[in-house]
């Protein structure tokens, strides 16, 4: 299959894409910037082995788009996009390697924003800022504003609360039947919250480790074996582990009401949303309930304010709760109303933009 690179800008909306080589360091990048109606674009770079270098393009098309929708569902000022680069992550990265990419980043003049993503490392980005200032999630001592899994969490315990209260009738976790898929960096903090709460929490991960490190630490909690986490009679099924989980396999085995985890790309193609509609199973966006480290890196460039940063996350129950409504009103299935919302937003600030405005002080 030969892709055409513009009719897939054009399918999608695409602003930008840029390649970028550098002889020396064997960088072999893409850039995707996928719109900027709202502001700069932000978003990760991945690193990854990819067989094709277009299978690289189709993966920063997709996830730059992907961006400009969280972006903007979660209220920040940012567009979306997205770094591929092409190469191991266990045996190509060099100095040179980032500080390469880092100098292509600079050289958009603050079009675009990156941190890290699947393959890369806040410690990698300590070189990439040496030739550029738009980079985002440096390490605490470099003045990044540190472990975001923790703020992710944070939000998917909002968010879990908007969708009990949708569908429960109050947003109040005593007691609610939650099972949770992965307990790793952003399940584990996860369950803090759950567990404070009072919810009934059944467990389960791949990792033997990080399970016992939670049944240890939060007591009374129970554990089911990786592939029977499907089948557990609960209220809520919390998937913060992997994507696709929502397939065909898995969605006829649930027993909840409502789905609402971190994992990104829980549904494996946009029709089990519509089956999750249909069964009337609440799916809360994943974009949307896992946007709290998003916002904690956005808040980095407005100079970082913790407290901020929560503030704005807390709000991810407010976009839920208008999400299940206009989900609700319309009859459609929640990740639609998702990006209806996003849509929405989209053509309000760019009509808004289209007057003269002197430049600010
Ligand atoms: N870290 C963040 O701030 C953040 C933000 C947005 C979205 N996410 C998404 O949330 C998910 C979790 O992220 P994380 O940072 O906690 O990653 P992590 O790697 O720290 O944790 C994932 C956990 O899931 C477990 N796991 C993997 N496959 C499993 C399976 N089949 N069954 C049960 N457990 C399994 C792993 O052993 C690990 O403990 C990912 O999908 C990630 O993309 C994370």
């Amino acid at each position: 299959m030969k892709l055409d690179i513009f009719k897939e800008m054009e399918k999608y909306g695409h602003e930008q894409v840029i390649f970028n080589y550098d002889r020396k360091s064997g960088l072999k990048a893409i850039i995707c910037i996928h719109d900027t109606t709202l502001g700069p674009a932000l978003g990760g770079c991945r690193m990854w082995n990819y067989e094709t270098e277009e299978e690289a393009l189709i993966d920063a098309l997709r996830l730059s788009r992907g961006m400009t929708y969280k972006c903007a569902v979660a209220g920040t000022d940012f567009g979306g996009g997205k770094t591929v680069i092409i190469g191991d992550p266990k045996k190509d990265k060099s100095e040179g390697l980032f500080r390469a990419l880092g100098r292509y980043v600079q050289s958009l003049g603050g079009r675009y924003y990156t941190g890290t993503d699947v393959g890369t490392y806040a410690d990698d980005f300590v070189y990439a800022a040496k030739e550029t200032d738009c980079v985002v999630g440096l390490p605490e001592e470099y003045g990044g504003s540190g472990n975001s899994a923790i703020t992710t969490a944070f939000g998917v315990w909002k968010g879990i609360k908007a969708t009990a209260k949708e569908v429960f009738g109050s947003d109040s976790l005593t007691g609610l039947r939650i099972a949770v898929q992965g307990v790793g960096k952003v399940g584990y903090h996860l369950i803090k919250h759950l567990y404070d709460e009072g919810a009934d929490i059944t467990i389960t991960d791949i990792s033997k480790e990080n399970a016992e490190k939670a049944l240890k630490d939060f007591s009374g909690i129970k554990s089911v074996e990786p592939d029977e986490i499907f089948d557990v009679d609960c209220d809520i099924f919390s998937p913060n582990a992997l994507g696709a989980v929502i397939n065909d396999d898995t969605i006829k085995r649930l027993k909840c009401r409502a789905v609402a985890g971190a994992a990104n790309n829980q549904l494996a193609e946009p029709r089990h949303g519509d089956i999750l509609h249909e069964k009337g199973i609440l799916y809360a966006p994943d974009y949307v309930i896992n946007a709290g480290g998003l916002i904690q890196v956005a808040d980095e460039l407005e100079g970082f304010n913790r407290e901020r940063a929560m503030k704005k996350t807390a709000g991810i129950y407010n976009i839920l709760m208008e999400i299940y409504k206009i989900s609700r009103e319309n009859n459609i299935p929640t990740y639609q109303a998702a990006d209806r919302l996003v849509e929405e937003r989209l053509e309000t600030i760019s009509q808004i933009k289209r007057s003269f405005l002197p430049d600010r002080r």
